[in-house]
């Protein structure tokens, strides 16, 4: 790696000490970008892009009190990440979970610069959320709590400044939960957030974006690499929104899904899951262990998704959750691909074992774009005041995710053919906003 590669990342790290995801994400990004700059781009060198990339325009960080069913007072730390809008408003989830923190928001929304880059929407990145356990509470608990976040949260967002959606522990109830609390508080039913119920402005599809966007990512991935979905067995970690949609759309289109976890274990199912299967798992509560008083699956405790053989593998539930020895075990038991629903879900080390090999690796920035693809159909029809219907939006997720793949595959082909998706999707990610920061001058 070059000189300027290793100052810039010993400069990053000085500057945001015990961030030890955000530092793995930029180290991801930069050792694509450094040397394309340096090659291609030089004069950005002395603009200081990257280095204007990485520091986010606005750090929010609030207290968010509020009164749980025992009447007793909790007080959470929330969080908005506005990263970058050299394209668009901010865009980007929030995540209510206790593992939030600012390394991780601030990975987070920096993913989200060149992922919302590759949809082709004009989306500015952001990411934001609070250290809030939802688990075991109760409606009206999470409710109070939605409704505290945006007492703070609503003056600093805006249907043409910042427009949050859902992640990891938030969907469309706490969505709604939100939306409420801002119209009341600004007097204004407005575009303001994205992933609402269709009744009240969300956009069809938004729910199954993510999963759908996934397997049409994997799929135009197999057809380059002259194969197909068909008769593939698949593993998918997490149970969650984008693993349940992501399952059903492999299943449609003709592979086998035979794993569903979440952090306690496992589910095995041999035979493959079917959409009633599912939506049991659904129904469990997070108790994926009485699967299989009603299912002849497994349930392996304390165990990932990876150990079991597969062609390919769908990490969807979590950063850092696939290590180097779960990609190693993968490609020992012969699987061909992995592409990541989840953000960050391979460690560094695991996805350079991965780039080492003949297997197909889909970056999340890239498969994992449906999500905010339709948050910004979401956001086009919210201000046209218009409702698309649902083969509409899929069929425009469908050529989006094609697009994309495609960016990675002009970016990432290496002149003997073979094909670095993440390259592809870091590099293609990055001209546009660098472009557009070019143009905008010293901001
Ligand atoms: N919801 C969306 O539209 C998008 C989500 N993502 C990413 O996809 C991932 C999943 O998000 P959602 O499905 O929306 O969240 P969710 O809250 O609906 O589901 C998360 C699932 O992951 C499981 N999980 C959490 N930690 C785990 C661990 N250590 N090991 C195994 N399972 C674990 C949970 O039990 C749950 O089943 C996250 O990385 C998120 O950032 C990315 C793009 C868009
Ligand atoms: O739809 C959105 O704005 C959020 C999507 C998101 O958070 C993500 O892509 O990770």
């Amino acid at each position: 790696m070059s000189e300027y590669f290793q100052s810039f990342i010993d400069y990053v790290a000085a500057r945001n000490p015990n961030q030890a995801e955000f530092i793995q994400a930029v180290k991801e990004v930069s050792s694509d970008v450094i040397p394309y700059i340096n090659e291609h781009a030089p004069e950005l060198i002395n603009l200081k892009l990257l280095e204007r990339m990485v520091e986010p325009e606005r750090t929010i960080s609030f207290r968010v009190v509020w009164l749980d069913d025992n009447q007793q007072v909790q007080i959470n730390r929330g969080y908005r990440v506005q990263m970058n809008s050299a394209l668009g408003p901010y865009k980007g989830g929030l995540r209510f979970a206790p593992t939030v923190n600012l390394s991780v928001l601030k990975f987070l929304a920096f993913e989200q610069i060149f992922k919302n880059s590759l949809t082709g929407l004009p989306l500015g990145a952001g990411k934001g959320g609070a250290d809030f356990n939802p688990k075991g509470r109760s409606d009206n608990e999470i409710m109070r709590f939605c409704q505290s976040f945006m007492t703070e949260l609503y003056r600093h967002i805006g249907s043409d400044t910042d427009v949050p959606a859902g992640d990891i522990g938030v969907g469309q109830r706490e969505i709604g939960y939100l939306f409420g609390q801002y119209k009341r508080l600004q007097n204004n039913f407005t575009g303001v957030l994205t992933g609402k119920g269709p009744a009240w402005g969300g956009s069809f599809m938004r729910p199954e974006a993510t999963g759908f966007g996934l397997l049409y990512f994997v799929e135009r991935m197999l057809y380059e690499n002259g194969d197909s979905l068909k008769g593939k067995k698949v593993a998918i970690s997490g149970a969650g929104n984008v693993a349940y949609y992501a399952a059903l759309k492999a299943i449609a289109l003709g592979a086998k899904v035979v794993t569903i976890s979440n952090s306690n274990g496992t589910i095995y199912d041999e035979s493959g899951f079917t959409l009633e299967k599912l939506d049991y798992v659904n129904s469990l509560n997070r108790n994926l262990e009485a699967y299989t008083a009603r299912y002849a699956g497994e349930y392996h405790a304390g165990k990932k998704p990876w150990q079991f053989t597969c062609d390919i593998a769908l990490p969807c539930a979590t950063e850092n959750e696939l290590n180097e020895q779960d990609a190693e075990l993968l490609l020992k038991n012969g699987c061909i691909c992995i592409a990541e629903g989840a953000n960050m879900p391979c460690t560094a080390e695991a996805v350079e074992a991965v780039l080492r090999s003949d297997m197909l690796y889909a970056p999340g920035k890239a498969a994992n774009a449906g999500g905010v693809a339709v948050s910004g159909l979401e956001m086009s029809q919210n201000r046209l005041g218009q409702q698309w219907p649902a083969d509409a939006v899929d069929n425009q997720l469908k050529k989006i995710m094609h697009d994309i793949h495609d960016t990675c595959v002009h970016y990432g082909k290496n002149k003997h053919g073979k094909i670095n998706y993440l390259k592809g999707a870091n590099i293609g990610g990055f001209i546009k906003v660098a472009e557009a920061m070019k143009s905008q001058g010293l901001v």
